[in-house]
């Protein structure tokens, strides 16, 4: 590609579009959007979870846990090195303003009310499953806890959707991006930092070993962007720093532990436009999270989103750990010793409002995954949001 050049992404094809209204057709395609649960399936769930979540692990193992916390996604990047989590090459289709300049391109369900700026996506977000990109990780942890099981499928209801999107209409995220207007604490860092000239500075947490750094480096080649990203596994730090895509110009990568109370930082507070939060939060401890999210909210400017996603209440992943691997409600260890909490659209909500941030989306994304070679099929939820920092505090 030659200077100047945009990095024009290939266009995806739409998601969150196949809807299943009659079951007898489920086999037919590997995926479906937006799948309504009925009351059976529900309360099979919260059996399930009632069952798996009867015997917890004792207070000196979840403490050891916590301490070895670091260690053990150490290990987990040691033997898997970056052939484990696939590319988030879906990133652009939910968040557009990681390149708000291609949001165009990127296939989005246009929202009447919205106008110039593409608007936040409704129900499109579904394009992981097909990027495989949590397959990969689960093929690995959840053969762990347990064999695959044969789940019927429920009664779809002739509702298309079960998303809520609470996108607001006077609180378009591209509109905030797209002016960085960087301001206030920054300019009182004197010291230069590396992004210090950049326009557009975007946080990744917990980014593991770049698979959504690199794609956003890729994608959004524009001059004034910055990325940093951090992982409290120096060993993924440090895999980062190796990739030939790592471009101490464009990208800085950090080891910062998210739950200690001060995080070391090369930028200063008040300077950073998006923090990317994905699949991160459900790895700490549930207590940590206010925290936690105080903390990103320090490192924002004012006008400054946090984009997240993470797994979802009843998820498929939480349905399968056997008894004796959870630590609190809704929250277990894996095989491997890594951990993960399954979080629901209020929690997310009341985290984010508390911690004194505008809500521009919360949803639910329920996907039905098939895998029609074996005639299995396997009911993923995630929950994806935006969090804006009010401009005027
Ligand atoms: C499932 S991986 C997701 C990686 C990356 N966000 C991505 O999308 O590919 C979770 C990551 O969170 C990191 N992590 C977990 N707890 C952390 C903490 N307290 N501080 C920093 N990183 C943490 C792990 O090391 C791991 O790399």
């Amino acid at each position: 590609m030659s200077e100047g050049e945009e990095a024009v992404p290939a266009k995806r094809p739409q998601f969150g579009t196949r809807f299943l209204s009659n079951k007898k057709n489920v086999f037919e395609h590997n995926a479906w959007d937006n799948v309504v649960w009925d009351e059976t399936q529900e309360a099979e769930a919260k059996a399930k979870v009632q069952v798996n979540s009867e015997v917890l692990l004792t207070t000196e193992e979840i403490e050891k846990l916590e301490q070895e916390a670091a260690g053990q996604w150490d290990a987990f990047y040691g033997i898997h090195q970056n052939r484990f989590f696939k590319d988030r090459n879906w990133l652009f289709t939910e968040f557009p303003e990681l390149a708000p300049h291609l949001a165009h391109t990127f296939p989005q369900k246009q929202n009447p009310r919205d106008a110039a700026c593409p608007p936040a996506p409704q129900s499109q977000n579904t394009a992981l499953l097909s990027d495989g990109e949590v397959t990969e990780s689960e093929k690995h942890r959840n053969i762990l806890e347990t064999s695959i099981e044969r789940i019927s499928p429920p009664p779809q209801s002739s509702e298309s959707s079960n998303i809520t999107d609470r996108t607001s209409l006077n609180s378009d995220p591209c509109e905030s991006i797209a002016e960085s207007p960087h301001t206030s604490q920054e300019n009182s860092a004197t010291d230069s930092f590396p992004g210090k000239d950049a326009t557009l500075r975007i946080l990744e947490v917990g980014c593991g070993v770049g698979n959504t750094v690199f794609p956003i480096l890729k994608t959004n080649n524009k001059e004034g962007l910055f990325v940093y990203c951090c992982d409290f596994s120096s060993i993924a730090v440090d895999i980062v720093k190796e990739s030939p895509d790592y471009d101490t110009k464009r990208c800085h990568a950090f080891v910062c532990d998210l739950s200690s109370e001060e995080w070391e930082t090369p930028f200063p507070k008040g300077s950073l436009d998006i923090i990317v939060c994905i699949f991160v939060l459900s790895a700490l401890h549930p207590d940590k999270y206010p925290q936690v999210i105080s903390k990103m909210v320090e490192y924002l400017r004012p006008g400054g989103l946090i984009l997240y996603r993470d797994y979802g209440r009843y998820d498929m992943a939480q349905l399968r750990f056997k008894k004796g691997r959870c630590l609190a409600d809704n929250f277990y260890m894996r095989g491997d010793g890594t951990r993960c909490y399954f979080i629901t659209q209020d929690e997310v909500r009341e985290l984010m409002t508390q911690a004194g941030l505008e809500e521009v989306q919360n949803l639910v994304d329920r996907r039905l995954q098939v895998n029609r070679g074996k005639q299995l099929t396997m009911y993923r939820v995630w929950v994806q949001a935006k969090y804006r920092k009010p401009a005027h505090p």
